[in-house]
């Protein structure tokens, strides 16, 4: 199915053979009455294959962006540019994502790049059953029917449901942790590289919240998956992701391995919202907000975005939007006073992974 992509040059640093996303430069711009809204600045990031990359931050600091542009999938009419390419985890020619045409990204969708949207609990058509949306999907992309409901009954059972009833079952005969099961089986039917799941725990009571966050450390190990997590409940993704991107005023301001972050947070921002978690294992319905609200995107800050709200801001930080910088190793921050930052905001309490 990849002949007919769009090709890319790889890139000879050499790193490409790990990424198996690459996003580069993306921004998304919605025309809006009052002015054009950029709802993603700028922002480089690539997912590395095989890891769990948990993307947190406030509502409305643009995870969901982020998330859509990773399979060029940004509703109308917002429009995405940069570049996002993915390297096919069995070798070959690069993929320009957002080049495909509209045939070859829906087929990329389910075959390389799979996405559990936010809020998906409700995206099952009421008038089919579960089973019909197996069937329509395998045809919809020229699979053999039968082969693929093979796949999807054992799909279904890796998800922990009964494959017999689930098939048979109406979408409004599920609970909603059964139907967010549901859709995460639907969404590997086709086998692909990578899962993008878009708050996969909203709505869910906290026992079922665990259990899908381990069903998909399970499935990631089975399928061979790399997965991306967008949530505003950092606590609950810590313990599962490998990496975590911290999202702000539609700009990454940190990014490495999760120890790394919660033990040292490097950017004022993410040590406010680690202090805003009373207690990791707490409920996130129980975490309280950081001070002052996130940036409207038709009025973002100069300079860093979260001077406006940071103890450390000076006027090099009203100035100048600070890239992210090593901190150490693989984990970076967007801040020009990231030592300062460990002083002036201590951490209330050890937070371990
Ligand atoms: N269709 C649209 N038109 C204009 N602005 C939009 C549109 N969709 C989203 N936005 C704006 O883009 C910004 C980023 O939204 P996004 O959905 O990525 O945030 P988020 O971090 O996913 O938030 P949440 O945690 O609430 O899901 C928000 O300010 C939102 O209001
Ligand atoms: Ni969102």
């Amino acid at each position: 199915m990849s002949s007919q992509y769009t090709r890319r040059e790889t890139r000879d640093d050499g790193q490409s053979a790990h990424n198996v996303l690459e996003i580069s430069n993306a921004s998304v711009a919605f025309a809006m009455e009052r002015g054009d809204a950029r709802v993603l600045d700028d922002v480089s990031i690539n997912v590395r294959r095989g890891e769990v990359l948990g993307v947190v931050g406030e509502s409305g600091s643009g995870k969901s962006m982020l998330a859509d542009s990773m399979l060029d999938a940004i509703d109308s009419p917002g429009t995405l540019t940069g570049d996002v390419t993915f390297h096919p985890p069995e070798g070959g020619d690069p993929i320009a994502v957002n080049q495909l045409s509209k045939e070859e990204l829906r087929q990329f969708r389910w075959e390389r790049v799979s996405m559990v949207v936010q809020g998906a609990l409700d995206s099952f058509n009421p008038t089919l059953s579960i089973g019909e949306h197996f069937v329509e999907t395998l045809r919809a992309h020229d699979y053999d029917v039968a082969e693929g409901m093979e796949r999807a009954r054992q799909l279904i059972s890796d998800v922990h449901l009964e494959p017999d009833r689930i098939l048979d079952a109406y979408p409004y005969e599920l609970s909603g942790g059964m139907t967010q099961r549901a859709l995460i089986a639907l969404s590997l039917l086709l086998d692909p590289d990578v899962l993008v799941m878009d708050e996969p725990t909203a709505a869910l009571d906290l026992l079922m919240q665990q259990s899908i966050l381990k069903l998909l450390s399970e499935l990631k190990d089975e399928y061979d998956l790399t997965i991306v997590i967008v949530t505003h409940d950092l606590s609950h993704v810590a313990r599962i992701s490998d990496r975590l991107a911290v999202m702000y005023a539609f700009e990454i301001l940190e990014l490495g391995p999760v120890g790394d972050i919660v033990a040292n947070p490097s950017h004022p921002y993410t040590r406010e919202l680690l202090n805003s978690i009373p207690d990791i294992d707490a409920d996130l319905d129980e975490m309280a907000s950081i001070e002052g609200t996130s940036p409207d995107p038709l009025n973002v800050p100069r300079g860093c975005s979260y001077h406006t709200r940071c103890p450390l801001a000076d006027e090099q930080c009203r100035e100048t939007n600070p890239d992210l910088f090593e901190v150490s190793g693989d984990h970076s921050a967007a801040c020009f006073y990231t030592d300062e930052a460990r002083e002036t905001i201590p951490l209330k309490k050890e937070v371990t992974k």
